[in-house]
């Protein structure tokens, strides 16, 4: 059998690569397998047994038995994750180039983001692709951005379908409790919750069962994710935190967390034999995808408000064990005052809660013309839906805002947050010592044990988030309402659950 020169390159860490010569069947070659020879050299030379999935470039899987085309040079190898890399570049069938915009004069936006953006609106169908000032690069597409398209691509928005956030009203600030008081009281958050799951998913109109519902909801998951304690820093807009319930000297909780390993089973089953499938209403996929979307953007919610739920509880009942505390007496009163109802959800006084992965269905403007569009957001705030959150990271500032504007020209959309500024392997966040990173330069504590994941998420890892909402602000989208502060910031101390 004649030789060809082919280069295995580890789908989770691309630099790592080797070059190997992979015999070329021919048609009389029936036994010759060669995934399995690839599969062979490749947990040979990388030293992993587990690695079992062949990608070709653009995410197609290469199966038993299939051979390379003369043109693939490349193949990927994963133990099973996703395919992380570029799309397949097809031509599409009406020879089209969707819109590429990009809301950001202030904000820091890296040309590798705007390129995946532009890769995004070349794909079939897509009308309009939209970076919002955080605009960062993704795995294979980017993130901080809405995209308007005739049918759905379910790897547009992820596997954190429903991620979002939350926030809630945790009752006046005692004087003297300090973050570090506080952060104590933050116990046990990463278990599965004690509580029946499945009473708390019903109240949310849940009834299918998940894998994950007894195990993950009610926790924040890794990687960005986290349970921050906040307080009010400045109030710009005294009347629209009026009708929140925003004010100054209170706690305020902001739950940020998705749909733990749901959303990624999902996307999982979409991806398995092409890595960018595109869904059209006429595909029977289409509904089944919508629907269990849907479920998850919900058992997301419900994910939030349980995690809000759970902290309250850590908060207040050892406030009742130690009612002697002097700092806690304002505290105890909202608790008791929240012991009076019966839906639990009812105690948690929800402010806002705003979904930045997802996809809906939506009116819009393409050349001219109002259309019927699936707005794809992956991590993009929705403008419809009242106030929305833009986070900065555990070391700056947070804001709440005010959408504005017809939302034309953002595409109904919002920045999520502040944005990556850096790699979460880039060797510049590897500076100083790790436990110097427990407290930050604005006061707040942060809980958090796994030292990967502090550095990781050091607030020197993402763009100011004064920029970005600046962006917003001067391109008439959005304005300012209210400052948050971090106090104490809690992220996962352990990667539990499925
Ligand atoms: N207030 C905090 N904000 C944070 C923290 N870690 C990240 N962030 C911000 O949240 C968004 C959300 O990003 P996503 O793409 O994972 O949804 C991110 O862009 C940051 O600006 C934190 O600990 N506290
Ligand atoms: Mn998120």
């Amino acid at each position: 059998m004649p030789n060809r020169r082919i280069t295995i390159i580890l789908n989770s860490n691309q630099t790592k690569r080797i070059t190997v010569l992979v015999p070329v069947p021919t048609s009389g070659d029936t036994e010759y397998n060669v995934k399995e020879h690839i599969l062979l050299q490749a947990r040979n030379k990388f030293l992993n047994r587990y690695l079992s999935v062949v990608y070709l470039w653009g995410g197609e899987e290469l199966k038993d038995g299939e051979v390379l085309s003369d043109k693939e040079e490349e193949v990927l190898v994963s133990k099973g994750e996703a395919y992380i890399g570029p799309p397949k570049k097809q031509k599409r069938s009406d020879g089209k180039v969707g819109e590429v915009r990009v809301l950001a004069n202030t904000s820091f936006v890296h040309e590798e983001a705007v390129k995946q953006l532009e890769a995004v609106a070349e794909l079939e169908g897509v009308y309009a692709a939209v970076g919002m000032p955080d605009l960062h690069k993704g795995d294979r597409f980017p993130i901080g951005c809405a995209i308007a398209a005739k049918g759905i691509y379910p790897a547009l928005i992820g596997s954190d379908i429903g991620c979002g956030i939350s926030l809630y009203p945790l009752g006046t600030k005692p004087a003297h409790l300090t973050p570090e008081k506080l952060a104590l009281r933050l116990r046990r958050l990463d278990e599965p919750w004690e509580g029946d799951a499945r009473a708390w998913l019903k109240l949310y109109g849940i009834e299918k069962e998940t894998e994950w519902d007894m195990e993950s909801l009610g926790t924040v998951g890794g990687g960005n994710h986290f349970a921050e304690i906040v307080t009010v820093e400045r109030i710009v807009d005294a009347e629209a935190c009026e009708s929140m319930g925003v004010s100054e000297n209170h706690l305020y909780l902001l739950a940020h967390t998705g749909s733990r390993g749901l959303g990624a089973s999902i996307l999982r089953d979409y991806t398995r034999s092409n890595g960018n499938p595109y869904l059209t209403s006429d595909n029977p996929e289409f509904n089944v995808y919508l629907e269990q979307h849907n479920h998850t953007v919900l058992w997301a919610k419900a994910n939030r408000d349980l995690l809000a739920h759970r902290i309250k509880n850590c908060i207040f009942r050892q406030i009742q064990e130690q009612r002697e505390d002097e700092d806690a007496n304002e505290l105890v009163e909202t608790k008791e005052e929240a012991e009076t109802s019966r839906d639990p959800r009812e105690d948690l006084g929800k402010i806002l809660d705003v979904t930045h992965n997802s996809v809906r269905q939506c009116g819009y403007e393409v050349d001219g013309n109002m259309v019927d569009v699936w707005l794809h957001r992956k991590g993009a705030a929705p403008t419809d839906q009242g106030f929305v959150p833009c986070p900065g990271s555990r070391g700056d500032f947070s804001w709440i805002l005010q959408p504005m504007g017809d939302g034309q020209s953002n595409a109904h959309s919002l920045a999520h947050g502040a944005g990556r500024l850096h790699a979460r392997n880039a060797p510049n966040l590897r500076r100083g010592k790790v436990d110097e990173l427990t407290t930050t330069s604005l006061g707040s504590c942060v809980i958090c044990t796994d030292p990967d994941l502090l550095v990781q998420e050091r607030p020197e890892a993402y763009k100011s988030v004064q920029a970005v909402v600046d962006d917003m602000e001067e391109g008439g989208i959005a304005e300012g309402v209210v400052v948050l502060r971090p106090y104490v910031t809690y992220k996962t101390s352990q990667e539990r659950g499925k």
